[in-house]
């Protein structure tokens, strides 16, 4: 008799995950479930090795031990557009489109970042897009489709990398940081599609430090310190929890 969780909650599971750099213990020995089909927050100190353990996930740096596995299936060490096409999407602390690419035309660069013989074909069928369009109409952002990038504020190229993000089709969504740096106004935008997109089945891991988002948006709560985790849970447990407010004020 197996005492491990039933199927339909595990999505994403790492075991002994760890990633050191030079002397530098980034993420060390992290073994962590995220929920499926909720809205999971990874949450944590300065340096505490959230983005490490992203990019571990992700396929972005080989973790030098442990295993990153999902819906069942061992995807450690794939290559970053091998666990896309998997079903996993993500966004990067510090956006990642092309500058003096159109808004347009970075969605469709996206959906080439995830199906690389596309990328070889050029291929830019009229369904795409319509697909493109469909999503920066969803975002809020389809009145800048020949705008470049460069152009946009801060937070509109974070919609704009959800966007593409969303060209993929990834059931579960993880974004680093999707506040960060943003007005309040679409902070509010960003926060309602992550909840509307979670409604339709997607499963999220969001890294971010605006706590007010954190608590009012997430199921599931884990919180690294010093590269794992010490403790998990609904948001109100973990906020009364002495060991993060430890970690987080170190009293
Ligand atoms: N490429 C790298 N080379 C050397 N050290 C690194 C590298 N990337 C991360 N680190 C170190 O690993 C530790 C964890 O960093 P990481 O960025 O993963 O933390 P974080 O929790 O995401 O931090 P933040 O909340 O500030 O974004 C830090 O001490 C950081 O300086």
């Amino acid at each position: 008799m197996t005492t491990a969780a039933p199927p339909a909650t595990r999505n994403l599971e790492t075991v002994g995950l760890t990633k050191s750099f030079g002397g530098v213990h980034a993420v060390r020995d992290a073994t962590v479930t995220f929920r499926h089909g909720k809205i999971n927050a990874l949450i944590g100190p300065n340096g505490s090795g959230k983005t490490t353990f992203f990019n571990c996930v992700t396929g972005m740096i080989k973790p030098d031990a442990g295993t990153v596995t999902f819906r069942g299936e061992d995807i450690t060490r794939r290559a970053p557009h091998k666990i896309a096409q998997a079903g996993i999407g993500r966004s990067f602390q510090l956006c990642r489109i092309f500058p003096r690419m159109t808004v347009l035309e970075n969605m469709l660069a996206a959906v080439r970042r995830t199906r690389r013989r596309e990328l070889l074909k050029g291929a830019r069928n009229a369904e795409e897009i319509d697909k493109a369009r469909a999503l920066l109409v969803r975002v809020g952002i389809d009145h800048l489709e020949n705008i470049e990038a460069r152009n946009l504020s801060y937070g509109q190229q974070k919609l704009l990398e959800l966007a593409g993000v969303l060209m993929g089709d990834p059931d579960t969504i993880m974004l680093d940081e999707p506040a960060g740096g943003v007005n309040p106004a679409l902070v509010g935008r960003i926060g309602t599609l992550v909840q509307e997109l979670n409604a339709e089945g997607r499963t999220f891991l969001v890294v971010e430090h605006n706590m007010e988002m954190v608590m009012s948006l997430s199921h599931h709560v884990i919180v690294f310190d010093r590269g794992g985790p010490i403790a998990e849970g609904s948001p109100a447990v973990v906020q009364s929890d002495p060991r993060v407010l430890e970690a987080y004020l170190g009293v």
